[in-house]
């Protein structure tokens, strides 16, 4: 058998030599009665055992990781559920208006979702562990949503008037892209990061800003405010800069300040753009912000911030 391979992450491969193929074969029951009892014995031996102990071995070595990305889902998925709570928690008391929790939410649980990123392992799947937390929160906004059960706290925290079936909308949207960019590109990649921050930080900082401070409207958009649109142009940015000094500092990515400063800014614009165009009731801003930014950063960066 081939020695074991340490793989990213610690996670340890056998790779197969035409050997270990050869051993790996398994035999029919005659075939191994009829074969001499000495040798028979040893071999049937090293039919069964090889690969029980590779497997036990790689397992072994793999049970930290399994623990660690286990840990983290259970933490990241307690983390979301304590968010929503704790705004509802705040509207009750009439701390805060049902606004701006809808939107305080739905800034920090984008930026904490892409904060939590390192807690899981290097192992591969790793992202399939992250992305339980999005798919947990999507079944629960269709169970609810649908009216299978009640979760006022819930309605109340991400809705804007009160109603379970907004729950299917803006909310759901905005998992559902969760679950993608995790899926899709995970901590490798500026595009996913930048996305996120556009769609968390940058649309969400539009309303709040935009709400308070946006009386002078946009021209070809009475709904929206100049303060609103530029509020998303800077906070996206910002964010965006912060996320990827942060993956880049842990060493996910690499990032070329000189060349991606340029890019990011013109990618925000795009985003901004997007956000105050009068498509709102086509299409939600949580899928056309992260989609143009996606496109426009695909376009820009490539696969690599540089
Ligand atoms: N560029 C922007 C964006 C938003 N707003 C303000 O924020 C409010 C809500 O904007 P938006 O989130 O786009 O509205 P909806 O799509 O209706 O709500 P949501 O996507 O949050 O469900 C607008 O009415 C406006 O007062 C603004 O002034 N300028
Ligand atoms: C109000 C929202 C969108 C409307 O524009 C956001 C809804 C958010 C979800 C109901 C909760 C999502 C939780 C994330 C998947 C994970 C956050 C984890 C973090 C550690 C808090």
């Amino acid at each position: 058998m081939a020695a074991p391979v340490a793989r990213p992450g610690g996670a340890l491969a056998f790779p197969l030599s035409p050997g270990s193929l050869l051993l790996s074969r398994s035999r029919s029951a005659p075939e191994l009665a009829a074969a001499p009892t000495g040798t028979g014995r040893r071999r049937r031996w090293l039919v069964a055992g090889v690969p029980a102990v590779a497997g036990a071995l790689a397992a072994s070595a793999q049970t930290p990781m399994l623990l660690r990305d286990g840990g983290a889902t259970l933490l990241v998925t307690a983390g979301a559920y304590s968010l929503v709570r704790a705004f509802d928690a705040l509207t009750e008391r009439r701390l805060i208006e049902q606004n701006l929790s809808r939107k305080i939410v739905h800034v920090l649980s984008g930026v904490l979702f892409m904060s939590s990123w390192p807690l899981f392992s290097n192992s591969a799947e790793a992202r399939f562990f992250a992305a339980v937390v999005p798919f947990l929160n999507c079944v629960r906004l269709l169970t609810y949503g649908l009216g299978f059960y009640s979760d006022e706290a819930l309605v109340k925290s991400v809705t804007r008037e009160g109603k379970r079936e907004e729950l299917l909308r803006g909310p759901l949207y905005y998992v559902i892209v969760l679950l993608i960019i995790v899926l899709v590109f995970w901590r490798d990649s500026p595009i996913g990061i930048v996305s996120l921050s556009m769609m968390s930080g940058g649309d969400g900082f539009a309303d709040i800003i935009g709400r308070r401070f946006g009386s002078l409207k946009l021209p070809f958009n009475n709904k929206k405010s100049w303060a609103g649109s530029v509020a998303m142009f800077i906070s996206g940015s910002l964010l965006s800069v912060l996320m990827l000094s942060y993956f880049s500092w842990l060493g996910y990515i690499h990032v070329s300040w000189d060349q991606a400063l340029g890019k990011l800014v013109l990618v925000a614009l795009a985003a901004t753009v997007v956000e105050c165009i009068p498509v709102n009731d086509v299409v939600d801003d949580n899928i056309s912000v992260p989609l143009a930014t996606m496109l426009v950063a695909f376009m820009l960066f490539g696969d690599a911030a540089n």
